[in-house]
């Protein structure tokens, strides 16, 4: 007999807090488990949020993140800080998600130790270095460390295998993206309270389509958030529509934002939501426009038409399943696909009833029941 496995879950990140939620609250309940979680606090408010929401406490607050910090420093502090917590915690396993430093530090510093390393979302890719920089060399570094990778589509899991990664230690989970926006949407249900941060603008544009907006990406930052910004302005000229944009805290996205955008009527520019307004924001809509990754899996599972403001994504499932399409960052394309979505019943009702991609909402659930498989002699892989 081995006594329960040891996990330790390091994130730092909103959208890592988002996508791993599901499993933490299943791991906790669950005796065949001994749960730590440690986060970096690599997005401070943001990823506040989301524990607040999902009642996550970690037991670790690594607090990171310091005024003009280069990727340097940040590299440096979470690899001290991660591995004092590993050399406290002695974890069985460290769980990471997705790509961003966090996730890749946490995967370094267990494999300094031998610690065995599962990795959830593994096998996204973009095939392009520096796109998006420095997630695509993140995921790959975590995938030659990892020794339990968690596909969430078979795309994914194809991806690992061309990396000649062992087929035996990929497993095609779905994305816990679905399980979270499910849990959020459900308890939304149950409780009209929650989520009232978008009560005013909801009631506001109550008699109007609602067109949820978010753009934050870095390469983006040039050109790309003028051009999307200038699309919003000329779309948000009909009556019929209104666009609601919770504004990303990075200041190379307010401006450009505001000054298309400010005096416009039917046009709300809104701080970051947590988590419940948003997806309560997302229920209300009819479509989005995004540069956003989980914003994609969210939409395919709440059947909401997205446009996806990118050249190029790693989550080509919605695009070939048809919840999502690939509108580029040009001006008239954002304002014609959109108005397409808008104007013909057909080609909106295509894309809000195409199949899910991305997962049934059991991810979580078949993570965990991996993660159980986990023996003494593989936990040292
Ligand atoms: C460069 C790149 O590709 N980076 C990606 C990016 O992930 P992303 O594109 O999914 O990130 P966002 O769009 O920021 O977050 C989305 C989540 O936030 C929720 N949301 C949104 C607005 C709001 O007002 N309130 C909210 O609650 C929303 O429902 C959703 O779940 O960053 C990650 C870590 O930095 C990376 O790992 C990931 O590769």
């Amino acid at each position: 007999m081995t006594g329960p496995l040891k996990i330790l879950t390091v994130f730092g990140t909103r959208p890592e807090a988002i996508k791993l939620f599901p499993v933490l609250h299943r791991l906790t309940g669950d005796a065949r488990f001994t749960s730590r979680i440690c986060v970096t606090g690599q997005h401070r408010e943001m990823l506040d949020q989301v524990l607040d929401v999902a009642r996550i406490e970690p037991d670790y607050d690594l607090d990171v993140m310091q005024p003009g910090q280069t990727p340097d420093e940040l590299t440096a502090r979470l690899l001290t800080g991660i591995g004092g917590v590993l050399d406290m915690e002695k974890p069985d396993v460290v769980l990471v998600q997705g790509d961003t430093t966090s996730a890749l530090v946490a995967a370094l510093a267990a494999y300094y130790r031998q610690i065995a390393v599962a990795h959830a979302e593994a096998g996204l890719r973009s095939g392009e270095k520096y796109r998006p920089w420095p997630e695509e060399i993140n995921r790959k570094a975590i995938t030659a460390i990892a020794s339990l990778h968690f596909a969430p589509t078979q795309t994914a899991a194809i991806s690992l295998e061309a990396e000649s990664v062992d087929p035996a230690s990929i497993h095609v989970t779905g994305n816990t993206a679905v399980d979270a926006v499910r849990w959020m949407a459900a308890k939304l249900d149950a409780d009209s309270t929650l989520g009232a941060e978008v009560t005013e603008v909801l009631e506001r544009f109550a008699e109007k389509r609602i067109i949820v907006l978010t753009a934050h990406r870095r390469e983006s930052f040039e050109e790309g958030l003028g051009n999307i910004a200038r699309a919003a302005a000329t779309i948000a000229v009909r009556e019929d529509v209104a666009i609601v944009c919770p504004v990303h805290p990075n200041p190379a996205v307010r401006p450009a934002l505001e000054n298309a955008l400010n005096d416009r009527e039917n046009v709300a520019l809104v701080p970051p939501l947590g988590y419940a307004p948003f997806v309560r924001l997302l229920k209300a809509s009819a479509l989005l426009l995004t540069d956003s990754g989980g914003i994609q899996e969210e939409a395919a599972a709440l059947g909401k038409p997205v446009l996806v403001m990118r050249d190029a994504t790693e989550r080509p499932e919605g695009i070939v399943a048809g919840t999502a399409r690939l509108v580029g960052t040009q001006e008239i394309r954002i304002v014609s696909e959109t108005e397409r979505l808008l104007d013909d019943p057909q080609a909106y009702a295509a894309m809000a009833n195409a199949k899910n991609p991305f997962g049934d909402g059991k991810a979580a659930q078949q993570i965990c029941e991996l993660l159980a498989r986990m023996t003494p002699a593989n936990r040292q892989t």
